[in-house]
């Protein structure tokens, strides 16, 4: 290895001692320290609510003001927004020059890269790119198409095929070690995966496709093997900075290590108890590898939480003080007194929903708007009855976790004909499209793709009318004439948009004939957001990589209205705040997941899960389950609570008793509990949260 000499900075920007944001005043001891670290290799260990946002939003902004050329700073995020959001709050801090940084997703920042450097990967530049769904009917077509099913008993599915072979990319591993460690049942079958996972990347290369993993993959190949080119992008990130780096994956890290190849200068934030993303291949030994990968680096900590009440805290701290490896770190926090967590058990399912329908209704009358509080949960359906409930009292919501409008199937039909215009050689783009015709099944759809994508076919005429049978003779015509029509990419886009629109809506009608007025409004949407775009490209790169929550939309527009109470995964409350927060439904088999118990590391995941959501309360902190639960399939079953939250000890975490009203406030009574204990009133205090007694008559529920 050359032998390094290290360069002291000379900053030609501005002298500390003339800097314009009082850096030292702005932020704690610990804060400052990262915020304004010299240059190299930097880890910040950040506790939940710490500040690790705000530190990194002074650090870009000190950069920036010490002289570093914004464009050649690169930040990266977990979404597009939480990248622009820090640039914008860096602007304001400093000036305009922070929103010239390049900021964005690993996977954004990739595809710009490849586009670039296509050549040299053979890639044409206007590749499309499949998300998951994408990709997993592609694998499903090309398992039918070379009869893998008819070779085996049991050949995993589409969905399996997908995260099996992405397992391989995010991983960086063989299949056979994916086999073994995550699919024992499928190992007697390696050599047809191993084949249809060669048929699958040729599919894809000859077709200009490249899915998710492939985004990162091709980078790391194209920074790998071309050294000209990767001194050529590492010389350009003079600095690169990344977020929520326990999020990263195998590739991922690398990818920094690439990028920062010939400055050297890095700084990755993160917070190893926050590490929720195994199953996207997220793997949080990345940040304790971080300081034996970089020469010289340094590791400073957040420990002081600025969100939380200490009592909050306490909880959060006892909690991951049993995971099986952290960073060494304890939030505390000033804010010493305020109520202890509540764990609150609910006879069933809509008990719990009445609890947190009634809390909800009081914290809003006692001063906390909806939108400071929040109903968390592991999996979207957990919170159907809470919905119910919430519908009952008028209570509005939004609801994120979702499905984002991006992989709704009406919006994916309506992108797929602008990315056949984009790329006609996008076979699963055209194969949606094909098959929403009448007429057109799978096997005729992938004649006519063959056909389709064939070069003398790419004018997107009919030419051959023998070619084509009469009963989609006129459809399909119709289809070509309009795809010809958009595909220059000149007109704007919303008229584009328009001309799919026109064509589409019959074929929508007849595809959802059950829900599609419902599914129309999505369709409405797309136009006003197809309108900030002024390249077709961008807009379907933006969607796909970097999915818009459909309910989130529907609140755009709403903002005369009361500002809505969120109802959300744990994993889509990441980074979010709230005055009072309900986690409801902590099961076992709930949170830890069923499914999670029998994968190595997979409990421990799930213990984050539950810090995650602890550490978003600011005040309050209510964690709810059903002691009975009924489902379709096994009927009433008796639930326990959460493992993780067994042995609390009630210093920390205080029970709490639902008890009905008395009977005589009501009609419609239930029978009073044997040993009604009684709950404390409501505060007067709207910092503070009420014990909760279900006695709001309020609707008059029959209680
Ligand atoms: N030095 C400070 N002084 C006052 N408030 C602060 C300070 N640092 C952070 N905060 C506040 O603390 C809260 C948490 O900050 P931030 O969202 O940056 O934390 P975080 O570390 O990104 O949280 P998490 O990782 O849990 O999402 C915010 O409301 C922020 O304004």
């Amino acid at each position: 290895m050359a032998r390094r000499i290290t360069l002291e900075p000379t900053g030609s920007g501005t002298a500390p001692e003339n800097l314009t944001v009082d850096y030292r005043a702005e932020l704690n001891d610990q804060q400052y320290a990262a915020a304004t670290a010299n240059p190299g290799a930097l880890l910040i260990v950040a506790g939940a609510g710490t500040g690790k946002t705000r530190t990194l939003v002074y650090r870009l902004s000190y950069l920036v003001e010490t002289g570093l050329d914004p464009r050649s700073i690169v930040l990266l995020t977990f979404t597009r927004r939480a990248a622009r959001d820090m640039m914008t709050r860096a602007a304001s801090l400093l000036d305009g020059r922070c929103q010239r940084v390049r900021g964005g997703t690993f996977h954004s920042f990739c595809m710009q890269l490849l586009r670039t450097h296509a050549p040299a990967l053979n890639l044409s530049p206007d590749f499309t790119i499949l998300d998951a769904s994408d990709a997993a009917d592609v694998l499903s077509m090309l398992r039918t198409r070379g009869g893998y099913p008819d070779r085996a008993d049991r050949f995993p599915n589409k969905g399996t095929l997908q995260s099996m072979f992405s397992d391989t990319v995010n991983r960086d591993r063989s299949l056979s070690e994916a086999l073994n460690d995550r699919y024992p049942q499928f190992t007697h079958l390696h050599d047809d995966l191993r084949e249809l996972q060669d048929t699958y990347r040729a599919y894809k290369a000859e077709h200009h496709m490249l899915d998710f993993d492939d985004l990162l993959r091709r980078t790391h190949e194209l920074l790998s093997q071309n050294d000209t080119v990767r001194q050529q992008v590492a010389a350009r990130c003079r600095h690169v900075l990344v977020d929520e780096y326990q999020d990263t994956n195998a590739v991922q890290a690398d990818l920094v290590q690439q990028f920062t190849s010939v400055h050297g200068n890095v700084t990755a934030v993160g917070d190893d108890a926050q590490s929720i993303y195994r199953f996207r291949g997220a793997d949080f030994r990345n940040i304790f590898r971080f300081p034996k990968q970089y020469d010289n680096a340094r590791v400073l900590k957040l420990e002081q939480n600025y969100r939380s009440t200490q009592p909050i805290l306490d909880l959060a701290n006892h909690l991951i003080d049993h995971a099986n490896r952290s960073y060494d770190k304890t939030l505390f926090s000033d804010a010493d007194t305020g109520d202890l967590p509540a764990i609150v058990p609910a006879a069933d399912t809509a008990m719990e929903a009445r609890f947190v329908g009634q809390m909800v209704a009081q914290l809003r009358e006692q001063g906390v708007p909806l939108r400071d509080q929040a109903v968390l949960f592991r999996s979207s359906h957990n919170s159907y009855d809470v919905e119910i409930e919430l519908g009952k009292r008028n209570i509005p919501y939004v609801k994120y976790g979702g499905t984002k409008l991006s992989e709704a199937a009406h919006i994916k039909d309506v992108l797929a004909h602008l990315r056949v215009a984009e790329n006609p050689d996008d076979a699963a783009a055209w194969n949606r499209i094909l098959q929403l015709i009448h007429g057109i099944g799978p096997k005729t759809a992938q004649d006519l793709i063959d056909w389709l994508t064939d070069d003398d076919h790419s004018a997107f005429v009919v030419d051959e009318q023998g070619h084509f049978a009469q009963r989609y003779l006129d459809t399909l015509t119709q289809l070509l004439n309009t795809l010809r029509s958009i595909r220059p990419d000149e007109q704007p886009l919303t008229e584009q948009m328009e001309a799919v629109l026109t064509y589409y809506r019959p074929l929508f009608e007849e595809a959802y004939p059950d829900d599609y007025p419902k599914r129309e409004s999505d369709l409405e949407h797309l136009a006003p957001l197809a309108a900030r775009y002024d390249s077709r490209q961008r807009f379907l790169a933006d969607l796909t990589l970097d999915p818009i929550e459909l309910t989130a939309l529907d609140q755009e527009g709403a903002t005369d209205d009361e500002a809505p109470l969120v109802l959300s995964t744990i994993h889509s409350a990441k980074g979010l705040e709230f005055h009072s927060v309900f986690l409801i439904h902590a099961l076992d088999g709930t949170l830890p997941s069923q499914y999670a118990l029998d994968e190595p590391g997979g409990l421990d995941e799930e213990l984050r899960l539950l810090y995650v959501a602890v550490t978003r309360a600011e005040e309050n902190l209510f964690i709810s389950y059903p002691m009975l639960q009924t489902s379709r399939y096994y009927g009433d079953t008796m639930a326990s609570r959460s493992r993780f939250l067994e042995n609390v000890p009630e210093s920390i975490l205080e029970p709490v008793e639902l008890v009905e009203a008395p009977p005589e406030s009501t009609s419609d009574a239930l029978p009073e509990s044997p040993e009604p204990e009684a709950l404390p009133t409501p505060d007067d205090d709207n910092t503070s949260a009420p014990k909760s007694d279900l006695s709001e008559p309020e609707d008059g529920l029959p209680f």
